[in-house]
């Protein structure tokens, strides 16, 4: 990595370790990548697809930097602290958390189904609750840390055409859960924000288009911006918020949505 102008070293994450859930695609995969190109020595941690230890591998390789990764289903707590205290024991600590992963489904809520309510609730908000519970152990312990949220426009503004509010209720939910925990924990060294992106390029996304294209149209329609984000577009805010650059920020939503939600 290059040597970063004076101005810029607090941007810098060079000595830090951090992991992220959902790493191995999408949003998280482009986070890792961020994190990677900032210094940071990065673990992805997965629940499908074990192919994820060759990306780790790749993403070793292409910035010089530790990347392993650990198979953890952040519904069970169990799981998914066991992963993170493997992530701190094989790396020596974790400065930086980054809880990406989540679910989404869309559908009229009288027709929804309580299962798939259930899932989206227990992925999203539940997961997210085991993830930074047990990573904030470990940073409270070593005496500090950064953890970053995957919440979404959708925790504030009700999405359309289409219905999700199991998906949107969920997400309210992991705002707030970062608002909560980010006051608690700010005078003992750990730090909490979330990140809100807009409509971005992904499987996730991508499932909704491929069965209806002229949604995807009008998403894009209603974004000022009058396009999709990148996941490298939401890259660089947590590189920021995992950053000394970002230090008097606490439990802040940082929309990143092409303007979507000044509308
Ligand atoms: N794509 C968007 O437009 C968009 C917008 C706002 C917020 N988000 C949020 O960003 C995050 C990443 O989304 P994405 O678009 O990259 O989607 P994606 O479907 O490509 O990636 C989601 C990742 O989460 C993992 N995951 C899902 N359930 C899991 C579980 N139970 N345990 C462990 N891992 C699990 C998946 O394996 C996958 O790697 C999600 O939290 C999503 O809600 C996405
Ligand atoms: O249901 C689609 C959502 O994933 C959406 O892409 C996002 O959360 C922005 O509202």
């Amino acid at each position: 990595m290059e040597i970063l102008p004076k101005g810029l070293q607090s941007f810098c994450l060079r000595g830090k370790v951090a992991a992220v859930t959902g790493g191995s695609r999408g949003i998280g995969l482009a986070v890792v990548k961020a994190l990677a190109a900032a210094g940071a020595d990065v673990a992805i941690t997965y629940v499908s697809s074990d192919a994820t230890h060759e990306t780790a591998r790749q993403v070793s390789q292409e910035f010089g930097v530790k990347c392993l990764a650990y198979k953890a289903e952040i519904t069970d707590h169990v799981a998914i602290a066991g992963a993170l205290n493997a992530i701190a024991k094989d790396y020596g600590k974790l400065d930086i958390l980054v809880a990406n992963a989540g679910i989404s489904a869309n559908g009229n809520t009288e027709d929804f189904d309580p299962d798939l309510f259930k899932r989206i609730h227990d992925v999203n908000v539940n997961g997210v609750f085991f993830t930074i519970q047990a990573g904030a152990k470990i940073m409270l312990k070593q005496g500090g840390g950064n953890i970053i949220t995957m919440s979404s426009i959708s925790a504030s503004i009700v999405n359309r055409p289409q219905f999700q509010a199991a998906y949107n209720s969920s997400k309210a939910a992991v705002s707030m859960l970062t608002k909560c925990v980010a006051t608690e924990w700010a005078t003992r060294g750990v730090r909490v924000n979330a990140v809100c992106p807009g409509y971005v390029l992904t499987d996730m996304t991508n499932e909704f288009i491929s069965k209806n294209e002229a949604m995807g149209k009008q998403w894009q329609e209603l974004t000022p911006l009058k396009r999709f984000g990148t996941p490298e577009e939401i890259g660089g805010a947590v590189v920021w918020l995992a950053s000394d650059a970002s230090s008097y920020v606490v439990g802040a939503e940082i929309t990143v949505d092409g303007g979507y939600s000044c509308w």
